[in-house]
């Protein structure tokens, strides 16, 4: 069902219509209780609101607090459950899987470091996912409606429509406004297939909710979602088949990146297929799934089917024409100011952003704080956003890469190190991966990084803060690191840039004196 379909309110003894409250079990019972309260009474509209924000993902939660916190008057209305995506049907719930997927790899690889053991048979999938169930509903208060409430904002749940350029329309209640916010998300895109209409299939909204392991998964799209949840279904059991389109899995990071973690995921055993085409799907007692690739018919069966092929903005039924707000496939246009072609109503997160993350819509929330309520000139794009993908191992990138440098005719120098040459990941038996930096030509300006590590994700963001604030490569190579970490692969480019000043000139300076002062 798609979400705008969805009823509003639910019947007795129906926790959620939403697939992702099923199994209805006491985790997904506390989850529900915090982010969608049933007995949820809403304030009586009163005046008017400074900022009314609609949807209660990442980026409203983030707009509606810090407003909240800096003493305006705040309304926000979610239709399903807050925290979205992330919380929900996205980062935490994946991110609880890839843990369980994490220790299985972990085990699988004990006898390299003499520790005997057996992975498979002990793998308890019903147990997996009741863990993720559990630690989402331990997270869900820091975004339930009564903590928003404790913060000063008043919470409505339903559809939100605009009236006009001042007026909300919520469950019947119409809320005035000064400035708005649309931070209504985005959902999975489903490409046109043909046969699909036959077949039940999974999104991330509903492949959280499994309790059985799909003894035979497909997945269709090699983008993040397709690649993390391949991986870690495939670690946890299934015999999993991933169909991308584009030449190589994670078509947003450079090749070299993308081959280390294609070669992980086929030594984890998922079955890739790259630059596939003519999908079609029929049913049956498994699902057939026909493609071609290198302009060959390849058949598989499978028992479930997910779709991993990007997202479409959350933008129908909001009565967006009224307001003169414009939008197209991409979501809500913005200026660089957040603002969309209605001056008074703004946007932040995945509904207006080329860059899906929690931690960007955080961002632009914040933004949209100050250029909304206070005359604020935060443009987005200044933001320097990094990004991580949680497969084994990881891939985090920031800034430029070589082929957009390439693209943009901009002339950059790379400092790479490989693993192989970082003690502690020797030492650790984690090799696989490379870490590389890209400064303007001939200076230490970090422009873009990429690192594919066990923990990218952690040790990206030494190179976010250099980049965000100015410091140059030459003053990573000159801060101390622990040894043995494996960030101190990042401080050897630093190194690697400093010798480069060594010119022969420079050098025969050195010489001289060391000569004279002997
Ligand atoms: C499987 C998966 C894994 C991910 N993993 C990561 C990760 O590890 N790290 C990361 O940074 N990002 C990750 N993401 C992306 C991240 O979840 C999103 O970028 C983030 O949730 C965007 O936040 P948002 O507030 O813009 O939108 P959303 O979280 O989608 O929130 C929008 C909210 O608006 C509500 N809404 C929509 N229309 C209306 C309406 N008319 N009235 C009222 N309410 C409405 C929706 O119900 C929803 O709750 C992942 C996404 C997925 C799907
Ligand atoms: N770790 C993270 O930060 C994280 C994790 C998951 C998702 N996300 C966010 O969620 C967004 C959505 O993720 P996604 O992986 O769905 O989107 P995506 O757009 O990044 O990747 C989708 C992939 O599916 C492919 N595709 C589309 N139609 C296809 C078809 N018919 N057959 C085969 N392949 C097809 C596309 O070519 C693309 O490579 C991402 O852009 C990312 O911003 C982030």
């Amino acid at each position: 069902m798609a979400p705008q379909d969805r009823p509003q309110s639910f019947p007795d003894g129906v926790i959620s219509r939403l697939p992702q409250t099923s199994p209805n079990d006491s985790a997904n019972r506390r989850l529900v209780e915090n982010v969608h309260p049933a007995d949820w009474k809403p304030p009586q509209p009163s005046g008017r609101y400074n900022l009314v924000v609609i949807g209660a993902g990442t980026a409203g939660l983030v707009a509606a607090a810090g407003a909240a916190g800096l003493g305006a008057k705040v309304a926000l209305i979610e239709r399903d459950l807050m925290g979205g995506d992330c919380l929900n049907v996205g980062c935490v719930p994946s991110k609880g899987i890839i843990s369980a997927a994490r220790m299985v790899l972990q085990q699988r690889r004990g006898s390299e470091f003499g520790i005997n053991t057996s992975a498979h048979e002990a793998i308890d999938f019903a147990a997996v996912m009741q863990r993720m169930r559990t630690l989402r509903a331990e997270i869900s208060p820091n975004d339930s409606a009564e903590r928003f409430c404790k913060l000063g904002v008043d919470v409505y749940f339903g559809q939100a429509q605009f009236v006009d350029s001042q007026t909300v329309q919520v469950d019947g209640q119409r809320l005035k406004f000064k400035k708005a916010v649309i931070a209504t998300g985005a959902r999975a895109a489903i490409p046109s297939i043909a046969g699909l209409d036959r077949v039940d299939y999974l999104t991330n909204e509903s492949v959280f909710s499994l309790t059985k392991l799909p003894p035979r998964l497909g997945v269709v799209g090699s983008g993040p979602i397709g690649c993390e949840l391949a991986q870690a279904f495939s670690l946890l059991g299934s015999q999993v088949t991933l169909l991308g389109r584009s030449p190589h899995v994670l078509p947003k990071e450079d090749a070299d990146a993308s081959t280390i973690v294609a070669k992980a995921m086929t030594r984890d055993g998922v079955r890739i297929h790259n630059g596939t085409s003519n999908l079609q799907v029929k049913p049956g007692e498994a699902i057939s799934l026909t493609w071609s690739e290198n302009e060959i018919s390849h058949q598989a069966d499978v028992d479930q089917l997910l779709f991993a092929t990007g997202r479409r903005p959350n933008v129908e039924h909001l009565n967006l024409e009224a307001v003169g707000v414009h939008y197209n496939e991409q979501g809500v246009q913005v200026n660089d100011r957040l603002q969309t072609t209605n001056r008074n109503i703004f946007a932040a997160g995945d509904i207006c952003s080329p860059y899906q993350f929690t931690h960007a819509a955080d961002f632009m929330a914040r933004a949209v704080i100050q250029n909304a309520l206070f005359f604020g000139r935060k443009r987005w794009t200044d933001l320097i956003i990094p990004w991580c993908t949680y497969t084994s191992p990881e891939v985090a990138h920031v800034g430029l890469s070589e082929h957009q440098a390439k693209e943009q005719g901009r002339g950059i120098d790379t400092y790479s190190q490989h693993f192989t040459e970082n003690d502690r990941a020797i030492l650790a038996g984690e090799t696989e991966g490379l870490v590389k930096v890209h400064v303007k030509k001939n200076t230490d300006k970090i422009v873009g990084a990429t690192i594919v590590a066990p923990h990218a994700g952690e040790m990206i963001s030494e190179i976010t803060l250099a980049m965000t604030h100015g410091l140059g490569l030459g003053k990573i190579g000159s801060t101390i690191h622990p040894y043995p970490t494996q960030t101190e692969a990042i401080r050897k480019l630093g190194d690697q840039y400093n010798r480069t000043r060594l010119t022969p000139f420079v050098k025969s300076l050195f010489e001289r004196w060391l000569t004279w002062s002997r």
